[in-house]
């Protein structure tokens, strides 16, 4: 007997799943954070090839300062040589979001891998114009913000490759011992605040996204599940999955199945036992069609009051029609729990009918599919209640009705 129990509702916005964790400004459950990336995806990629391509020309176009530092000789062509490296470096990095365009991590490595680039050609920079510190030190503040806040990374990527360059370039103007005492003070108390000011910035402004991120997802979830049962909702069945499902089933002439069941008499339940009682049927029945139902590739939507639909992919009528009676079965074997000790049970009348786009070509509404489930379940409701009717959808209107029945 199944119980009453809580509809598996989808994640809300206080839900565990959505905690952010604020040390590293990001979803704890990686399955969440994941799909955070992949949203943002297009955004990061678009940014990330903006921002690479035009640190990448201020690079090779800052070649001009070494000529007249140095003068044109070997040294200089050094420091073009690894300053085109990292113009390649962004180069190769852009690239990738075209050749991998739904890699987040190949993005997260390009970034870095230029960066590291960078930071390694600003250091030979810094060796080979030890005269110019100061004007190296105010570089590299600029080059931390740019890593932490400019081009998109991981903090956790971006936060050692900052630490580590600046704890270097440090290393290197002390051991060229050109500036005095309150000179170095000065450029490490620089170099401190702004590494400390683009972390922080990076980090809130990777919370702030993640909190945008997490009340659209709360939102959307509102908009398209049924607050009762969990299921889907009827606008999200007509804005989106049934025309995504028949596209797909359309484009690889796949069959694709649609059954509507409606619990018989149960307008009697809230009557007798009252609206909470009607409310906790409606929950049982909602599970047990899930629980019979393919995780992730079947949909089963609250249509309406004690009304469901469920999307098939990939099932032809047999297959739907043997599912219809599994359930029906199954909810006959089922009660509800409503009050300690009371039990009711319930049956319910099923609706079915399936569209082959191996056979079928011509295009049709998505409604017609719906109406000849519907009037399927009305059939099936005018002949006794308590079983499943079923028709081959071959795209027409309601000629075809009665002609291709294959189950009663
Ligand atoms: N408890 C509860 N009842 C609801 C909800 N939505 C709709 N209903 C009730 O469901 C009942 C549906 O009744 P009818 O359309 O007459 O259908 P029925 O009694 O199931 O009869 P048949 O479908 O012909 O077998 C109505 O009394 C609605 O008020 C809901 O969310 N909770």
């Amino acid at each position: 007997m199944l119980e009453h129990k809580e509809a598996r509702l989808p994640p809300l916005v206080n839900d565990a799943a959505y905690n952010i964790s604020r040390l590293r400004a990001e979803f704890r459950d990686r399955t969440i954070e994941s799909h955070f990336n992949r949203h943002q995806l297009p955004r990061t990629q678009s940014q990330v090839r903006l921002a690479l391509l035009f640190c990448a020309t201020f690079y090779v176009a800052f070649a001009l300062t070494d000529v007249l530092a140095l003068g044109p000789g070997n040294d200089a062509l050094v420091l073009l040589l690894g300053r085109v490296s990292v113009a390649v470096s962004a180069l190769l990095s852009c690239a990738m979001t075209y050749w991998y365009p739904h890699s987040v991590r190949r993005i997260w490595l390009g970034a870095s891998v230029t960066e590291i680039i960078g930071m390694s050609t600003f250091m030979l920079v810094v060796l080979y114009r030890p005269d110019e510190t100061p004007w190296h030190a105010m570089a590299i503040s600029i080059m931390a913000l740019v890593v932490y806040l400019y081009i998109p990374n991981r903090i956790a990527y971006a936060l050692p490759i900052g630490i580590v360059a600046t704890t270097v370039f440090a290393a290197l103007v002390i051991y060229q011992d050109r500036l005095t005492e309150t000179e170095l003070v000065t450029m490490i108390m620089l170099l401190v605040l702004s590494n400390g000011f683009g972390c922080m910035a990076a980090h809130r402004y990777a919370l702030i996204r993640r909190e945008e991120f997490r009340v659209q997802s709360f939102l959307k979830n509102l908009s398209e599940r049924d607050p009762l049962t969990g299921c889907h909702n009827r606008r999200y069945l007509q804005q989106e999955l049934l025309n995504m499902e028949l596209s797909r089933a359309r484009r690889f002439r796949l069959p694709l199945a649609v059954v509507i069941c409606d619990i018989d008499h149960f307008k009697s339940i809230n009557d007798t036992h009252g609206h909470a009682a009607g409310d906790a049927v409606l929950i049982t029945f909602a599970n047990l069609l899930r629980s019979l139902t393919r995780e992730n590739v079947d949909s089963v939507i609250r249509y309406g009051g004690e009304e469901f639909l469920i999307v098939l992919p990939e099932t032809d009528l047999g297959g739907a029609v043997q599912l219809a009676e599994r359930m029906r079965g199954a909810l006959i074997g089922s009660g509800t729990e409503v009050a300690p000790g009371r039990v009711v049970g319930v049956t319910a009348s099923f609706g079915v009918t399936a569209v082959n786009f191996a056979l079928v070509e011509q295009r049709f509404a998505q409604e017609l599919l719906v109406d000849t489930a519907d009037r399927l379940l009305y059939a099936a409701k005018s002949s006794g209640r308590n079983n499943v009717k079923a028709l081959e959808f071959y795209g027409r209107e309601s000629g075809a009705f009665e002609a291709h029945k294959v189950a009663a």
